[in-house]
């Protein structure tokens, strides 16, 4: 854009709004903008465009036309002069924003009158829903070319539970026989387990030339999905040497243009496999520079949990992908490969009417829980369920696995906090590099916020201060001293660091030396060159999403928080191995569970 960028208050309705504390000036700035661009000056569609550029900042790829008093709450959200959803679509379908005008040819605006509701969208957003949707639904119309018996013999020996429906299985053969397929469930529950199976499959059906890509949203994620593949290599004659990468890395970031890449749809990836892991992290933007990418004859796996939290950006396109409506019956192939409504005794239950469903998109969601089991996996479920008494029973209940504190009980955390620390401290000073990196994923805690009373920053200084107390020697966080744990908040490609990793100051021989674990390679640099790291004390959920811990601590924030939402909990829960320790109140929990963060999108309504 051009011209100074200077604020113009707000006057008028777009005042009222921003006083109710429903704008923010800088939802008013951008709509007063795009108005003077594009020559429109009428009020309503001027707050119409502030509350779509609002929806987007809160995580909404649309704004929902019909729905515009449930953007604010209470009596004060509806004593506000909401425009005529009529009145307001009759001014938009005119408005220059819209379809252009004498000030040129630029739309920034586009409407859709869906079945569910009519929406406003940033044209950019609609045009991603659009290539995603499109890209879909042209390789929805055909289906690879597979060899059944060969199929069904690969599926006998890589699944050898018999004719149950096992989902894992169904996913296998789903994998083999589309040519997009979404492998959803919770932690646990084997996703990567049956993509290296799914792999070994492909492998078997096509033979060993199989080009494979192996990618998850963030650094940290790639490394736990190329562990657990290639932890299963051996056993499965999957060949060596899989690595996996981050989506940015695979599609071949550009300096001169953050959002665009190498691969693109005139420029695609060679590979006859694409595997996505933690794909409810992908932003809308990047599910459509990657659709767009894959060749329209290769095969597109998207693993992830729904019920987690979504990406930092505008979007949530795992769970659209999967609550869109069903178009076309399953695949008629599967009736020979697996069973989805049989019943066996031990087995998963038979699949419902909606996963049934389902199939025709080629989705499938694993449910039974391999890894945790117990308190820490029922309490899980009664977040995700919302079910808030049950929850609460669970966390009262004085399991091992799961506890609960008050705000003011802190000894337990301060325990674990310490012990952690200070086992950190001393395999970093003894210089035993695989003792520190394994103390660092021992214990995590995990705050909502940044900033404030239960905030990163605030909680950082706490588990110094506490570290300090046990060791009896001061520790200065702005110097590397052995046993600091690190977090890398930039991607920095000469080194090779991702945003988000996390590593250790370790004693060395020669100095001091920052250790990071790659996915069972260490990579080790001098401190110095480190870019963009920071102490790591403490993080907030969003950047825990991708790792796990042994042991997780939560500190809930205010009953208040917009932040504090059923998928926060479950996403924090959801980060522990073994453990789980929540430092809050019932009332917390009991609101966290009842506020679904709820983004508004067209890519569900298909
Ligand atoms: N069918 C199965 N039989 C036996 N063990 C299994 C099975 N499926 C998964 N597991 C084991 O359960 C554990 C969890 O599996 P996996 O890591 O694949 O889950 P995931 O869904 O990818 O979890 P996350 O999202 O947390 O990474 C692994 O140790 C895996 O070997």
């Amino acid at each position: 854009m051009t011209g100074p960028l200077t604020t113009r208050r707000a006057t008028g309705m777009l005042r009222t709004f921003e006083d109710a504390g429903v704008l923010e000036p800088a939802d008013v700035h951008v709509a007063y903008r795009l108005g003077a661009l594009g020559g429109e000056t009428r009020e309503p569609v001027l707050l119409a465009v502030a509350l779509g550029v609002r929806a987007l900042r809160l995580g909404s790829v649309c704004l929902e036309l019909d729905r515009l008093p449930a953007l604010a709450s209470g009596a004060e959200g509806e004593a506000l002069p909401w425009p005529d959803p009529d009145a307001l679509w009759a001014a938009l379908r005119r408005s220059p924003l819209v379809t252009g005008g004498p000030a040129g040819p630029l739309t920034p605006l586009t409407l859709a009158d869906t079945p569910s509701g009519r929406l406003l969208f940033l044209t950019r957003y609609h045009r991603q829903e659009d290539t995603i949707r499109a890209v879909l639904a042209a390789r929805e119309r055909s289906r690879p070319d597979v060899d059944l018996d060969a199929l069904a013999a690969g599926l006998d020996a890589l699944f050898p539970g018999g004719d149950g429906p096992d989902r894992q299985r169904i996913a296998a053969a789903l994998a083999a026989t589309e040519w997009t397929t979404i492998v959803a469930g919770g932690p646990g529950t084997g996703k990567t387990h049956t993509a290296a199976r799914i792999l070994a499959l492909l492998h078997t059906l096509h033979g060993p030339g199989l080009r494979v890509a192996l990618a998850a949203p963030t650094g940290k994620a790639a490394m736990r999905l190329q562990e657990s593949i290639t932890g299963q290599a051996a056993e499965l004659g999957l060949p060596d040497g899989l690595a996996a990468t981050t989506l940015h890395r695979l599609l071949g970031p550009r300096r001169d243009n953050r959002s665009r890449f190498t691969h693109h749809a005139h420029n695609r990836l060679p590979h006859d496999v694409v595997v996505v892991d933690e794909t409810s992290m992908v932003s809308l933007t990047m599910m459509a520079r990657l659709v767009e990418a894959v060749r329209a004859d290769a095969r597109l796996i998207l693993l992830g949990d729904p019920d987690q939290l979504a990406s930092v950006d505008a979007g949530a396109v795992l769970a659209d992908l999967i609550a869109r409506p069903v178009t076309r019956p399953a695949n008629p192939a599967l009736a020979r490969l697996v069973n989805p409504a049989a019943a066996a005794p031990g087995g998963d239950a038979p699949l419902d009417e909606r996963e049934r469903e389902r199939l025709g998109s080629a989705v499938i969601r694993l449910s039974r829980g391999h890894r945790f089991t117990g308190a820490l996996a029922l309490l899980a479920d009664a977040v995700r369920r919302g079910a808030a008494d049950e929850a609460v029973a669970i966390l009262r209940s004085g399991a091992h696995s799961v506890t609960f504190h008050e705000p003011d009980d802190l000894d337990a955390v301060r325990a674990e906090v310490t012990s952690t620390g200070l086992a950190l401290i001393d395999a970093a000073e003894r210089g035993d590099i695989p003792a520190a990196l394994e103390a660092l994923d021992t214990h995590r805690l995990l705050c909502a916020h940044r900033e404030g009373p239960y905030g990163v920053r605030r909680w950082s200084q706490r588990v110094l201060d506490w570290t300090v107390a046990a060791r009896g020697r001061s520790l200065d966080p702005e110097h590397r001293y052995a046993g600091q744990p690190l977090l890398v908040t930039e991607t920095d490609y000469d080194t090779g660091l991702s945003n988000g990793d996390s590593g250790v100051v370790v004693q060395r021989q020669d100095g001091l030396t920052a250790a990071f674990d790659r996915g069972g390679s260490l990579l080790l640099l001098p401190p110095s060159r480190l870019a963009a790291v920071q102490p790591l004390y403490a993080m907030t959920v969003h950047r825990s999403q991708g790792s796990q811990y042994d042991s997780v601590s939560v500190v809930l924030p205010e009953e208040e928080s917009s932040i504090l939402t059923r998928q926060l909990l479950y996403t924090a829960i959801t980060r522990a191995r073994r453990r789980v320790r929540i430092v809050g109140r019932e009332e917390t929990v009991r609101a966290a569970i009842g506020r679904q963060a709820l983004r508004a999108s067209g890519l569900a309504r298909w």
